[in-house]
C-alpha cells in the first residue's frame, strides 16, 4: 500500500485575514471565529500562516495585560536591537486604539504611526514588525491584551518615547486618565534622533 503525505504546510486551514497598513510590514490581522452552540473556537497565532506576513522567529514570550480604567496610556515602548521584537497584540475583552510608531532608520515612513481599533467584538490584531514603538489608549474599563513577543523580555535593551512627543502629534482619542510614572518619565525625542538600526 502506498500512502502519499502532503506537507503539513498544504494542510493548514488559513483562519486569518490579513490586511497591509500603511507602514511597511504593519499588518492588520484579523481572526475568523469557529462558532458553534458551545461557543466558539479563534486562533490567535499560526506560525506556518503568519510567516507569510512577516512572522519569521519562533514565539519567544506571551504576555497577558489587564489595564482597568478607560482612557490609559500604556507606551510607547520598544526593545533596541539585538532584542528587537515582532509583536502580534490581540485584545481578548474591552476596546482600546493600539497604536505603532515606525522608528526604523532607513524607512521612508520614520516616524510616522498608525493606529487601529482592536476589540474583541472585531476579533483583530495588530502584527507589529522589529524597529516600532508601540502604545494603545484603552476606550473600555477592563481592557485585557495578549502580547505574542518574538524575543525574551529584555530590560537593558528597553526603551520609551514619551506617548505626548510632539514630533509624533499623536491625537489619543480620549482624555489620558492614566499613565505609569514610568511612561510619564520617558524622553522627548532630540532634533538628531535617528532611528533604530536593525541588525
Ligand atoms: C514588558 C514586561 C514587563 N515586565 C515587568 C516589568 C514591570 O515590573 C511590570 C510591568 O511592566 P510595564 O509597566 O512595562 O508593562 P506594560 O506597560 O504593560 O508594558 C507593555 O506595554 C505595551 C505598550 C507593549 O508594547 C508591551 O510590549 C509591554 O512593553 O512587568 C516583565 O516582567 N516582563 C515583560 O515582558
Amino acid at each position: 500500500m502506498c500512502f502519499r503525505y502532503r506537507s503539513l504546510r498544504d494542510d493548514i486551514v488559513s483562519r486569518f485575514n490579513v490586511t497591509d497598513l500603511p507602514l511597511a510590514g504593519l499588518k492588520k490581522v484579523e481572526r475568523q471565529l469557529l462558532g458553534d452552540e458551545r461557543g466558539f473556537l479563534s486562533r490567535v497565532f499560526c506560525s506556518i500562516q503568519l510567516s507569510k506576513c512577516g512572522w519569521h522567529k519562533p514565539i519567544a514570550q506571551i504576555n497577558h495585560t489587564y489595564t482597568a480604567k478607560k482612557g490609559t496610556v500604556r507606551g510607547l515602548h520598544f526593545q533596541h536591537p539585538p532584542f528587537s521584537e515582532i509583536k502580534l497584540v490581540s485584545c481578548l475583552k474591552g476596546k482600546v486604539w493600539d497604536l505603532a510608531v515606525d522608528l526604523r532608520a532607513d524607512s521612508p515612513t520614520f516616524l510616522h504611526w498608525h493606529a487601529e481599533m482592536l476589540s474583541h467584538e472585531n476579533s483583530s490584531a495588530l502584527l507589529i514588525p522589529q524597529g516600532f514603538a508601540h502604545g494603545f489608549q484603552t476606550l473600555t474599563d477592563d481592557v485585557e491584551l495578549l502580547y505574542c513577543h518574538s524575543a525574551a523580555y529584555a530590560p537593558k535593551a528597553e526603551a520609551g518615547i514619551n506617548v505626548l512627543e510632539p514630533r509624533l502629534a499623536i491625537n489619543w482619542p480620549l482624555h489620558i486618565s492614566e499613565c505609569s510614572a514610568r511612561d510619564q518619565a520617558f524622553p522627548f525625542l532630540d532634533d538628531e534622533y535617528s532611528g533604530v538600526v536593525l541588525k
